[in-house]
């Protein structure tokens, strides 16, 4: 068995080299940029007023008695040409008439029929002029390369008229779930079997790191059965999240049926609880978890793994643990890693009860993990531990 450490380790080494592809502004929430965009034109590609209100020659603020001699709404530019002591009427986005250089805004102008003349505040030469290229000009790096694509981002590209980016794939994913006694939802339960909850638990905490929704496949717990569900599901996926089958029973294929279908297992069982029977195997660039099949033991191998390899795949920023004090004593034994779902209350983190694998209660309540490493048994109140913060 590895201890948790080296199982992080595995994973990162055996991280598949970065894929790209090409998407539509449209679809890039939460995407990586794949490349550096450099803006195209220049924004504002024309010299724009700031505000409602008149475009002037700022040399005629001294004399102070303007004729209106027309008006520009935002749109097609008229090409005007103001002379000296000429007013444009003018609003805000407008394109300024060709040699106008101040804008006064109307709140600071009296104004008599076609006659303006400006009140109660000092225009300097410029003001409320935004100027060609003042925001980004042609050639310009308007977003590097590992920019995470956000609103605020995605608008920014939308303004240089972008319409497609490069972008770094996120892993198409399928979640094979094993199990003879599991019920679907809906259905009345036979004794002995138990409603399947890891894949909507697994899906939405998939949803919830990287917006992507994956495949969901049943296979028995049968050796061919899985092995040919497997390399099916091999075929369309960059990554396989199997649940179930990876401890030492009698029905535990899933070991097996990986290795005889020829994916080389990386690790199997890790030091920790929950979560010991953890599989990791590769095949090509393909990844292939196997997650315990208890519930709890199979989110906490998500949170512990696989959440920072979905990030890391499509470069994505990762999670870190963050230290907090222990709101209460705790004891374990010394030769495992415990993660214990918790809960901060006022800058401590509490163990909840019902830390068993089998049991869902204190997770669905949790806002954390605690990490409690292997080799210590006693924990003091007060003292700092690692914590890993839940987010969905
Ligand atoms: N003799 C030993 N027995 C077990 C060991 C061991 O070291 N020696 N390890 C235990 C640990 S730790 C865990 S964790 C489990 C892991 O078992 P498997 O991954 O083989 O999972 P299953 O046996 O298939 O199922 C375990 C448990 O979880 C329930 N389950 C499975 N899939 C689902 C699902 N999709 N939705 C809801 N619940 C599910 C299943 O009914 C079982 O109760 O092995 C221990 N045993
Ligand atoms: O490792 Mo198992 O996940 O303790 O129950």
């Amino acid at each position: 068995m590895i201890s948790v450490n080296e199982a992080k380790d595995l994973i990162k080494n055996n991280l598949p080299s970065p894929k790209t592809t090409t998407i539509l502004l449209e679809n890039a929430l939460n995407y990586v940029l794949a490349e550096d965009i450099y803006s195209t034109i220049n924004i504002p590609s024309f010299r724009q007023s700031s505000k409602d209100g008149y475009a002037i020659l700022h040399q005629d603020i001294a004399n102070n008695n303007f004729e209106i001699v027309g008006e520009q709404p935002a749109g097609i530019s008229k090409n005007y040409e103001i002379k000296p002591n000429q007013a444009i009427r003018i609003f805000t986005g407008a394109p300024l008439p060709k040699n106008a250089d101040t804008i006064v805004m109307q709140e600071y102008t009296v104004v008599d029929n076609n006659q303006m003349s400006i009140t109660g505040a000092k225009f300097s030469l410029g003001s409320d002029v935004r100027e060609i290229g003042s925001e980004i000009a042609i050639g310009e790096l308007a977003l590097k390369q590992r920019t995470q694509l956000q609103a605020s981002s995605i608008g920014f590209l939308a303004m240089l008229g972008i319409t497609e980016i490069k972008v770094y794939n996120k892993p198409k994913i399928s979640l094979i779930i094993t199990g003879n006694e599991l019920a679907a939802r809906g259905t009345q339960l036979i004794e002995g079997q138990i409603y399947e909850s890891n894949s909507i638990m697994l899906s939405n905490a998939i949803q919830g790191t990287i917006n992507e929704t994956p495949k969901i496949v049943f296979a028995e717990d049968n050796l061919e059965t899985l092995k040919s569900v497997i390399d099916n599901t091999l075929k369309q996926s960059d990554l396989i999240i199997l649940t179930g089958g990876v401890s030492v029973g009698d029905y535990d294929y899933v070991k097996k049926a990986c290795e005889e279908i020829g994916i080389d297992t990386i690790f199997h069982r890790v030091k920790q609880k929950p979560g010991k029977p953890l599989y990791f195997g590769k095949i090509g660039n393909k990844i292939i978890f196997g997650l315990p099949g208890n519930p709890a033991s199979s989110l906490s191998c998500y949170y512990i793994y696989l959440q920072n390899f979905l990030l890391d795949f499509a470069k994505m920023p990762l999670t870190t643990t963050i230290k907090l004090p222990l709101g209460k004593s705790y004891t374990k034994s010394g030769s495992l890693t415990h993660f214990l779902k918790a809960k901060i209350v006022n800058g401590k983190v509490f163990p909840l009860t019902a830390q068993e694998s089998f049991r869902l209660s204190s997770f669905a309540i949790a806002d954390a993990l605690i990490i409690l490493p292997e080799t210590k048994e006693n924990f003091e109140e007060n003292e700092i531990v690692e914590v890993i913060t839940l987010s969905n």
